[in-house]
């Protein structure tokens, strides 16, 4: 699932829970589906974060639900509504973006990292490739041959790698939510 709150400087905060890496379930991705859309509809909430429970951002796909049939709102156009979005909307990235959970912060409009996370697109170690945008969204924010060695190897990289490729905006040694918010603050009502 996903929970919504309403924080002081009109933030709204989305945050993932689905232990313990808060990977993309049909509950997730539902819950994602539902908050955005609640942000978007709140007249007061003018900027967006989004965090994983418990010091995590999220894992990627839920490997547990890899056996039966897809269910819930698929990953490609959850994260197209959330690009859309015509309010700021972060990405307070802790302990890892992995597959799914990187394209989801790709299509964020910010990314804050936390200086210990971990960003990849591990996805052909799984005999896949990034099926979500990331294919797309990293290139474009990168490059095509750093994007590619991410894609190919599907090697984890620390915040500050992904500080100097250009993947994250900031990267913090304090709480990267805390940033994350201050920071949507900042930049609200800017087109
Ligand atoms: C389509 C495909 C899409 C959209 C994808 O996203 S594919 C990519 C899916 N994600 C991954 O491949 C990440 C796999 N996980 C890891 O690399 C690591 O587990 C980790 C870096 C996230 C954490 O590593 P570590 O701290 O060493 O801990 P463990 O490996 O022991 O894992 C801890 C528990 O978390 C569970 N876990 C990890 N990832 C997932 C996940 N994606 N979905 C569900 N559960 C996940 C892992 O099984 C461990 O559980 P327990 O054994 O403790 O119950």
């Amino acid at each position: 699932m996903a929970t919504y709150s309403r924080l002081p400087g009109s933030v709204a905060l989305i945050t993932l829970q689905n232990p313990p890496v808060n990977a993309l379930s049909a509950a997730v991705r539902q819950g994602i589906v539902d908050t955005v859309q609640r942000a978007l509809k709140d007249p007061k909430v003018t900027s967006v974060v989004i965090c994983g429970q418990n010091g995590k951002f999220c894992g990627g796909a839920d490997i547990r639900e890899f056996a039966g049939p897809m269910l819930g709102p698929p990953l490609v156009p959850m994260i197209h509504a959330i690009e859309a979005v015509d309010k700021p909307v972060a990405a307070a990235i802790e302990g890892v973006a992995l597959g799914g959970g990187l394209e989801l912060a790709l299509g964020c409009h910010y990314r804050i990292a936390h200086s210990k996370a971990l960003l990849g697109l591990p996805e052909v170690t799984l005999g896949l490739l990034p099926g979500a945008g990331g294919t797309q969204r990293l290139p474009r924010l990168i490059g095509l041959t750093a994007a590619l060695d991410l894609i190919t190897t599907g090697r984890h990289i620390s915040a500050a790698e992904a500080l100097k490729l250009g993947i994250v905006d900031q990267v913090t040694d304090s709480n990267a939510v805390d940033q994350a918010v201050e920071f949507v603050r900042s930049v609200a009502g800017r087109s």
